[in-house]
């Protein structure tokens, strides 16, 4: 199978690293905006290949989308990343353009590709993919659960001293401080999380999960790229391999959560065809209204898209 990384920065070089190293794609091709960065970064990793031993061929290019014609998958990753001080919304004005842009590229040599949408506001961004490229909803949606549920998991083993591994946990709504963990549907070895962490302790990691993102901003100056580039190539795996695995995705609602025509993040199984089903859980009243806030968060940034008049929804 044959896989496009499109943005060759921090994120899009460690996803294509990391799906190089597994060693399941026949070739993933880097694509950069910028003269010589993505062949430069695409040489690097074929170069590490006799060492950590596979053989998906890594090529990079600039701005030669015939090199990407059919692809199975293309993750998008192109965008400028936020400053500390900046929120994601922030990033919309330059960020949509590079986006449609990007989206019509790849459509016109690979009509058939499943888009894994990456680039920041995230869910604001897969819309406009979707608007642009026009294609069942089913194979357009973001990467910002996996990733933000990796972070919510993280700060819980710290907690209680366990192996992350052993740590099972969902989260909802949008890629933003709105985002909803969800302490019901989270357990450790089996157990129920609120038997081995405290309420306050709790909430804290609730919100420290929320502000996750910004935490990396504030200490690096940019954004976080190790756990996003695994988040989106553990998504990549799932499609390329029809291992239908229920991940956290950003997908297109038609009346789940009571909600619809909104990219939000819910669980979905993930296969061969993108989001195979979206799953639908019995939320108690007060969860539902944080997905609801959250939702609302999204809506108001999709509607911001809707009056750039870049796209037509
Ligand atoms: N969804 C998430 O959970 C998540 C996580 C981390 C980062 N992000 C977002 O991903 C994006 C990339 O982050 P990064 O840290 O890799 O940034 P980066 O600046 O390191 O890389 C972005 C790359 O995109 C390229 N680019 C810009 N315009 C392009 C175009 N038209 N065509 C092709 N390439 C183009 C740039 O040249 C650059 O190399 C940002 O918007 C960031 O906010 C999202
Ligand atoms: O926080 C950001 O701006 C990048 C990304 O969305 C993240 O959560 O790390």
């Amino acid at each position: 199978m044959k896989v496009t990384v499109v943005g060759a920065g921090n994120v899009g070089a460690t996803c294509a690293n990391v799906l190089a190293s597994k060693d399941f794609l026949q070739e993933i091709i880097l694509l950069d905006i910028k003269e010589g960065v993505a062949e430069g970064k695409a040489l690097d990793i074929w170069e590490s290949a006799p060492i950590l031993h596979f053989g998906t061929r890594v090529r990079g290019v600039t701005n030669d989308y015939s090199q990407t014609a059919n692809s199975d998958v293309v993750v998008i990753t192109s965008g400028l990343p936020r400053k500390p001080g900046m929120s994601r919304d922030d990033l919309i004005s330059t960020n949509a353009g590079i986006v449609k842009s990007v989206t019509e590229n790849i459509m016109k040599y690979s009509p058939d590709a499943i888009l894994v949408v990456v680039s920041n506001p995230l869910d604001v961004m897969t819309y406009c993919a979707y608007l642009t490229a026009k294609v069942d909803s089913r194979r357009v949606f973001g990467m910002a659960g996996v990733l933000d549920t990796a972070r919510y998991k993280a700060f819980l083993a710290e907690e209680i001293g366990c192996s992350p591994k052993d740590i099972e946990a969902l989260l909802l709504g949008g890629h933003g401080d709105t985002m909803v963990p969800l302490p019901r549907y989270t357990s450790v070895g089996g157990i129920p999380v609120t038997e081995l962490v405290s309420a306050d302790r709790l909430q804290a990691i609730i919100e420290r999960t929320q502000k996750g993102g910004g935490e990396i901003v504030n200490l690096l100056g940019t954004s976080a790229w190790y756990a996003p580039g695994v988040a989106a190539a553990q998504m990549v795996e799932a499609i390329c391999k029809d291992e239908r695995r229920i991940l956290p995705c950003c997908a297109w609602l038609t009346g789940q959560y009571g909600l619809k025509n909104i990219y939000l993040g819910v669980p979905v199984v993930l296969g061969r065809n993108g989001i195979e089903k979206i799953i639908e859980l019995q939320l108690n009243e007060q969860e539902m209204q944080l997905v609801k806030a959250s939702a609302d968060h999204v809506r108001e940034v999709m509607n911001v898209l809707d009056n750039m008049q870049l796209v037509k929804s």
